[in-house]
């Protein structure tokens, strides 16, 4: 099945194309994560404050926010927040340099933004756990040197580095989230009436199973267990032979795992009822009417 943006393609809404956009991030997602990887967990670029550096030009929050703040001030000039599967993290961003593009309506007008979720489960539960690797076989080679400290074990001092790849995982990470509003529309416009009810006297819990669906989760999990197993592995060449017991991945594959059950998909689904929640916000009783007896694409 071609991979498609939004943008591109005969019907935005059909959930098959969706679902193709959510399969192809998870590659990205999984590469991404194998690159900040490599290096340590660096806990200091996540303390605000930390860097005296960045408070002697007035700066107050940590090295990771000032990294988001200056990329995202930059694509903010370039339009990228203007799309509808484009969220920034910094707010105060300034406005783009062209006029707006003329891009088809397809989400309902809302102001969702699952980023402050986002950043706050990467910082706490995804990045300590992906650089655990990283962490033990730098502080091997720091023993094999003599140097012991606690210390070396989870800083290298490659900030730079780091938070560039930590502002690629967040960003990939927001898209596949934010995309949850795509699914929720395409849900949404397929039976009206089934939601309607539900989003009138707010309940969340009805409308989170009404879009759950157990076999696309149960599915996804299975693939990316296989996909995460695949490229965390070196690929070695005919006449190489892979050392016995000697297989390090790149990257803790149940951590992969775990992540998209854990965090992922249930922030997702929070997306998507979010969104139906705010579906017939400004909806005359005529026009909500109408929407509950139209039967779907
Ligand atoms: O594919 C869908 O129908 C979605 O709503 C997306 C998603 C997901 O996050 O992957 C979320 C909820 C469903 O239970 C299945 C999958």
């Amino acid at each position: 099945m071609p991979s498609l943006n939004f943008m591109t393609g005969e019907d935005p809404l059909s959930l098959d194309r969706i679902r193709s956009v959510l399969t192809r991030l998870e590659d990205t997602i999984i590469f991404s994560l194998i690159e900040r990887a490599q290096f340590a967990h660096n806990p200091r670029m996540y303390q605000r404050g930390a860097f005296k550096e960045l408070r002697d030009f007035g700066f107050q929050g940590s090295w990771l926010e000032w990294f988001l703040k200056e990329i995202e001030t930059f694509h903010a000039k370039a339009r990228r927040y203007q799309s509808p599967d484009e969220y920034p993290f910094s707010s105060d961003l300034p406005e783009p340099v062209l006029p707006p593009l003329d891009l088809p309506a397809i989400l309902f007008p809302n102001k969702i933004n699952a980023n402050p979720s986002i950043l706050s489960f990467y910082i706490c539960a995804i990045v300590p756990r992906i650089t655990r690797r990283a962490t033990l076989s730098l502080s091997a080679k720091k023993r094999a040197q003599g140097i012991i400290g606690s210390e070396e074990y989870e800083d290298d001092g490659n900030y730079g580095s780091s938070a560039t790849l930590d502002v690629e995982v967040l960003q990939s990470i927001s898209k596949r989230v934010h995309y949850g509003k795509f699914v929720s529309e395409a849900k949404f416009t397929q039976n009206p009436a089934a939601f309607i009810p539900h989003i009138r006297s707010r309940n969340r819990k009805a409308l989170e199973d009404l879009i759950t669906k157990p076999e696309v989760e149960r599915q996804l999990l299975v693939r990316l267990q296989k996909k995460a197993t695949t490229y965390s592995e070196d690929v070695v060449s005919d006449s190489e032979l892979p050392v016995e017991g000697k297989c390090s991945r790149k990257i803790d594959v149940d951590g992969v795992v775990d992540l998209y059950e854990s965090y992922i998909i249930p922030l997702t689904k929070e997306v998507e009822v979010d969104y139906l929640l705010c579906r017939l916000d400004g909806l005359s009783e005529e026009e909500v009417d109408a929407l509950s007896k139209s039967k779907g694409p």
